[in-house]
């Protein structure tokens, strides 16, 4: 469903803050796989989100979705069908926009290929019927303006408005870590019944890596900019936070002897 072949970007190319956040990158996601990326801070990993989202152009390699190359696509056009969410809750709506009204822009966008605001009685009730399901009385609130919500609140409006049209695609850039720890809770449980019952194709950034290996099937690391573990099956169903730890500083010695030896 997703291929990300040789990704490279190198951002301040030339200048003396040149940094290579993309490292001929490789990644490959089958329909329906639900995988959790961990990395330090500055690894890459929203690098690799803005990469597949056409935020910038990479400086080599390619990004296919669902067999078709989406390199050279501009941002808007990949965004009818790939589905983002941020840390921070605001992004990606309009505060001064009603639940309603920001339910049927995304709405549209997907389904009409352009905004229209109209909102019929058949939409209403979807968008009622869709938000019920939460069990927060946001049903009863779709003329609150979104910025007033609580953060909870408003991660699952855009939950709902990411997942309202099936992208084939859900990108989840840390969309529960600005949360209190019982709505972390509460949003991620309903991230991974939506994920699963409409089979998304799901990567989620989390520095959480007790989450990282409890959610989804399969955990990626990055490190500067390239995949240096990739988790699945057996190996990840038996894998303790502790053994990832022991595996990253092994890898990082292992690193460090080398550029020792390149350095003698
Ligand atoms: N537009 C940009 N211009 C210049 N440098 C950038 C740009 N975007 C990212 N970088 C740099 O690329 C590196 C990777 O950044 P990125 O945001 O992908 O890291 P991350 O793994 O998501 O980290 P964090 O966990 O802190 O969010 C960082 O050194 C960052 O400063």
């Amino acid at each position: 469903m997703l291929e990300v072949i040789n990704a490279s970007k190198t951002f301040a190319k030339g200048t003396p803050n040149e940094h290579k956040a993309l490292d001929h990158l490789n990644l490959s996601l089958k329909e329906g796989e639900f995988v959790t990326i961990l990395g330090s801070n500055g690894a890459g990993k929203s690098t690799l989100f803005n990469a597949i989202c056409g935020n910038f152009l990479l400086d080599e390699g390619s990004v296919i979705l669902d067999g078709k190359n989406i390199s050279y696509l501009p941002e808007h056009q990949r965004s009818a069908s790939i589905g983002r969410l941020f840390q921070d809750p605001m992004k990606g709506t309009a505060p001064n926009l009603t639940i309603e009204e920001n339910l049927a822009l995304a709405y549209s966008k997907n389904t009409k290929g352009l905004f229209r605001f109209a909102i019929t009685k058949k939409d209403r009730e979807m968008f009622c019927e869709a938000l019920k399901r939460f069990d927060m009385g946001l049903e009863d609130r779709m003329a609150t303006k979104i910025g007033l919500l609580s953060g909870g609140q408003r991660q699952v409006v855009t939950l709902l408005m990411s997942t309202i049209v099936t992208p084939k695609l859900l990108l989840l850039d840390e969309h529960t870590a600005a949360l209190d720890p019982a709505t972390a809770e509460k949003v991620m449980a309903i991230t991974n019944d939506i994920v699963h019952e409409r089979n998304l194709t799901t990567l989620m950034i989390t520095h959480n890596m007790g989450q990282a290996l409890t959610t989804g099937s399969r955990t990626i690391m990055l490190d500067s900019g390239a995949i240096i573990f990739d988790i699945k099956e057996e190996e990840r169903k038996h894998m303790t936070v502790s053994d990832l730890l022991d595996m990253y500083s092994e890898k990082k010695k292992e690193e460090f002897d080398n550029d020792r030896i390149l350095l003698n």
